[in-house]
């Protein structure tokens, strides 16, 4: 059995007796679902800049954005075993189903962290490379271990780990960070509590049963509706900022507009929502589903305008 200096010493399922852990479950440790939107994103950041970047070294920035994310994801998911063991959702992922031990976890995440920071720095520039530390870093420190257990605000601050993608993006090939993938990261930080929350309100009980501090656990539905609508509202900022600060034209401000307009229509539909309310699709899970649709397009978008600009 893999030792660690967190466990509580309870019986969990990764005290069981290891199976070899099949590559699959090493890809599974990525989150690879959610890192396509985090690559996106990053991609977009380095599509976006000015100037330019050899196809191999714009390769290669993305492979560490993905190397990297999925490090981060791997290290979540080690110091969480006995967490997500709690949680129906996650109950099947390598660690809590038995199917790889802690230690391989660790290995993998810390090793392929410091490989795809030095190779982000020796391929690009190490401003790159310190800003997908630092993503790393807090995702893992700040975020996982520690906001996460202890206040239902740790997804707004600790969200900050996804916002920096278009930022190593963009430095990689500018070798400097400006206004746009400020502005870019501003978009994703204020867009995170609505993504999350959305989620959060239909696995409350999870979150619950695993004692995880997330907003509707411990301040209710009806807060957690009405922060979702309130950072909605200061994203919409966010996401016309671009055009007001004329950083992007027409394509991505029509789709900044008409995106951010239904966004808000489904959050409003979130904030109104009462529990006794008859579900045909409850608005939370559209407004989650949304949110993923909704970034791919902005991000999209911002490219398509770029381009269209050069
Ligand atoms: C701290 C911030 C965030 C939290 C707590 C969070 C949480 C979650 C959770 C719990 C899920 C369900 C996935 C699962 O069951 O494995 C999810 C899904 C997803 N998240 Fe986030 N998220 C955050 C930030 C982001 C960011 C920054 C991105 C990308 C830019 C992102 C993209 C996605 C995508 C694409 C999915 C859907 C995955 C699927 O189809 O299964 N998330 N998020
Ligand atoms: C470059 C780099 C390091 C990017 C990191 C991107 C990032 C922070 C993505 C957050 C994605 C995510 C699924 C969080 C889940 O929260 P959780 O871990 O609390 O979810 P869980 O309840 O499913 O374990």
């Amino acid at each position: 059995m893999a030792s660690s200096p967190f466990a509580t010493g309870a019986q969990t399922p990764t005290d069981s007796p290891m199976l070899p852990a099949h590559w699959r479950d090493f890809v599974a440790l990525t989150k690879p679902r959610v890192m396509t939107l985090v690559v996106f994103t990053g991609l977009c950041g380095l599509l976006a800049a000015p100037g330019h970047i050899h196809p191999i070294l714009a390769f290669t920035t993305i492979l560490c954005i993905a190397i990297g994310a999925g490090a981060a994801a791997a290290l979540n998911q080690w110091y969480e075993a006995d967490i997500d063991a709690k949680m129906k959702r996650t109950a099947n992922r390598p660690l809590p189903a038995g199917r790889m031990d802690r230690q391989s976890a660790l290995h993998f995440g810390v090793g392929l962290s410091f490989f795809s920071v030095v190779l982000l720095g020796l391929a690009t520039n190490w401003l790159a490379a310190a800003v997908l530390a630092v993503s790393i870093l807090f995702y893992v420190l700040v975020y996982t271990i520690w906001l996460k257990p202890r206040t239902a605000q740790n997804i707004v601050i600790g969200g900050a780990a996804g916002a920096f993608p278009p930022v190593i993006g963009w430095a990689a090939v500018t070798g400097d960070i400006s206004a746009l993938p400020v502005a870019l990261f501003m978009l994703i930080f204020f867009w995170t509590p609505p993504h999350f929350w959305a989620l959060a309100l239909f696995v409350k009980t999870d979150y619950a049963a695993a004692g995880i501090p997330m907003l509707p656990v411990v301040s209710g539905e009806v807060v957690t509706r009405r922060q979702i609508w309130g950072y909605t509202a200061i994203m919409a900022i966010a996401a016309m900022a671009p055009v007001l600060l004329q950083l992007t034209g027409i394509v991505y401000g029509t789709a900044a507009l008409l995106g951010t307009a239904l966004f808000a229509v489904f959050a409003f539909q979130v904030y109104r929502r009462r529990e006794s309310d008859p579900a045909r699709m409850a608005p939370e899970k559209r407004l989650f589903k949304y949110s993923i649709l909704y970034l791919f397009l902005l991000f999209g978008a911002v490219v398509v305008d770029r381009w269209l600009l050069a």
